[in-house]
């Protein structure tokens, strides 16, 4: 056993039941950096961002997250085909063969914390294989200072081990990897994958059963800032819809991208940093993302304009889940401590693939609900294994595979908020407009951003609204900045009578999906089901 960095004197990794591995602990970035150059793991990129590639798996692999199924849950998560049961004992067997496995190597230990709040803070120990999967959590999870790393005695460990590979008869597994949370050992195990996103979604997936369970916090899928009167908004959406590009907002100070819990005093981050897309990405439309692309940055799968150093943000050779993590700082408007205020404004972000629905509607408090509980959106390609090009879905609280209890148990706590509250919700569709997937477009940036602007500014307050046929949405007739036309999604299909049908064909979904919910669901939100004239 061999310790190099900064440590708490105390701490062993024996307890772990790691034998004579050679520890760094929470070595600084520029060393995390150099250690990845010199393995042949990474190269830098003209604006100093480390280039990384994650290997087989470049997007989650949702159908090889399982959590245990033991005393703690058996009774309290919700079971189903996003939380999959894994058996204590084969955890406990797959466990001992990775810390075998990493007998003799190299690891990579972070110390670090998660939640804004101190009153919530989850401290957590990361043990990886890789120098980059340390330097994602030192960029992704909040960063405790040199007195409390040496005094770091962390309730949660994460061990990380890309290059393990399971044997699925053996292990219990599905195949190779495998990404395991274990409530009562407080361990989450992944091996297989290199995807740093499992890491980050692994930790959220626990604070989304700690928080809600234990200490009637909510926890949302979300991204949050707040604007200069100080009224925080939080957006809500499954990957890829838009939480991390629209919640950059020059004129708005950033609380986080990704991951926020909502307590009885306001709105806090989860995290200590973002991970963007950077499919497409453009100093243009996306200033603050693009410029947050520095040292300290790591960019994941993405390929250089040949013969240079410059990342070719088009180039999907690799994924069309290219990213990039950064530590929060790097956005220059970013709020430290990230945490805001109770919410003044909620937006939905759906990517719509039926481009069905309006870019901008205002909900009724039975609509939010039923919305909301629904989670109606589209898997956009890349972030999870298998997915090549937008797949219709209803991921529950707009963020299914990350929620170990009930959708319900989330929804009746977001519902007593935004009545106490009074909160403006509002339905944004980043997705599909003037016909569906192949046909249309994607809604532009630029109307998106002034849809937001105009709802959190208060310019929507006084115009005329209609309601949109089956779905009863109120849509704005106007909006400062963008075309009317747009507006109402009806209007920019050619072939009108198609929009109508595809519009029953998404209602029926709607209905069909909720059927699930209905039992628990009162007259206000079932009357915001939208009207379909047939059921399949
Ligand atoms: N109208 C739009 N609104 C939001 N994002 C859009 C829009 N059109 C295209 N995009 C692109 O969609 C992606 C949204 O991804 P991101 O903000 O990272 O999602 P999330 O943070 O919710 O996972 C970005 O690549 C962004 O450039
Ligand atoms: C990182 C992920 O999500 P998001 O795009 O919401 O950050 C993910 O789903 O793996
Ligand atoms: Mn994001």
């Amino acid at each position: 056993m061999k310790n190099v960095g900064l440590k708490n004197p105390n701490a062993d990794l024996t307890t772990l039941g790691l034998k004579n591995v050679t520890a760094y602990w929470n070595l600084p970035v520029p060393e995390l950096v150099e250690r990845t150059i010199a393995m042949g793991e990474g190269v830098l990129a003209d604006s100093g961002a480390l280039v990384i590639r994650t290997g087989e798996f470049t997007g989650r692999s949702p159908k090889d997250r399982f959590i245990v199924k033991d005393a703690i849950t058996t009774n309290t998560v919700d079971w189903n085909d996003i939380n999959m049961p894994f058996d204590s004992d084969k955890f406990d067997a797959l466990y001992n063969k990775v810390t075998a496995y990493l007998e003799d190597k190299d690891v990579y230990v972070r110390d670090a914390y998660a939640c804004a709040d101190e009153n919530y803070r989850l401290t957590l120990r990361l043990v990886a294989q890789k120098p980059w999967s340390a330097m994602f959590a030192c960029n992704m999870f909040m960063r405790p200072s040199k007195e409390e790393i040496k005094n770091a005695d962390p309730e949660w460990t994460i061990l990380c081990a890309p290059e393990f590979m399971a044997v699925a008869d053996e292990d219990g597994t599905r195949q190779h990897n495998f990404a395991i949370i274990n409530f009562t050992r407080k361990v989450i195990l992944i091996g297989g994958t290199g995807y740093t996103g499992e890491i980050k979604k692994g930790i959220f997936s626990v604070l989304n059963y700690v928080l809600p369970h234990n200490r009637n916090v909510l926890s949302m899928h979300c991204s949050s800032n707040v604007g200069e009167s100080g009224d925080t908004a939080v957006f809500f959406g499954l990957s890829g819809t838009g939480k991390t590009t629209l919640s950059a907002d020059p004129k708005r100070n950033l609380i986080g991208d990704d991951e926020h819990g909502w307590s009885n005093e306001g709105v806090f981050n989860f995290e200590g940093g973002c991970y963007a897309k950077t499919i497409d990405l453009s100093a243009e439309k996306e200033p603050e993302i693009y410029n947050a692309i520095k040292f300290g940055a790591i960019l994941e799968n993405i390929k250089f304009h040949e013969g240079t150093r410059t990342p070719d943000y088009e180039n999907i050779d690799i994924t069309q889940n290219t990213r990039v993590s950064y530590p929060i700082h790097h956005i220059d408007n970013a709020l430290e401590p990230s945490k805001g205020g109770i919410p003044k404004n909620i937006f939905f972000l759906t990517c719509d693939a039926f481009g069905v629905l309006p870019p901008i509607s205002k909900l009724t408090p039975g609509q939010a609900m039923y919305h909301f509980i629904s989670g109606y959106t589209a898997k956009v390609a890349g972030t999870e294994a298998g997915i090549t090009e937008p797949v219709t879905v209803f991921s529950a609280c707009f963020g299914a595979p990350f929620l170990p209890l009930h959708p319900t148990q989330y929804a009746e706590m977001l519902g007593t908020k935004m009545k106490e509250h009074n909160v403006n919700v509002w339905l944004i569709n980043t997705g599909w407009s003037g016909g569906s997937y192949g046909v249309g477009n994607r809604m532009k940036l630029k109307y998106t951003r002034s849809m937001i602007t105009a709802a959190l500014n208060g310019a929507l307050d006084n115009v005329e609204f209609s309601t949109l046929p089956v779905f009863g949405l109120n849509m704005p007739n106007t909006c400062p900045n963008v075309p009317d036309e747009v507006l109402n999604p009806r209007n920019t299909w050619e072939d009108q009578a198609a929009y109508d049908s595809k519009a029953q064909e998404l209602a029926v979904g709607f209905v069909n999906n909720f059927e699930q919910y209905k039992a628990q669901a009162n007259e206000e939100i079932m009357a915001a089901a939208p009207k379909a004239t047939a059921t399949a």
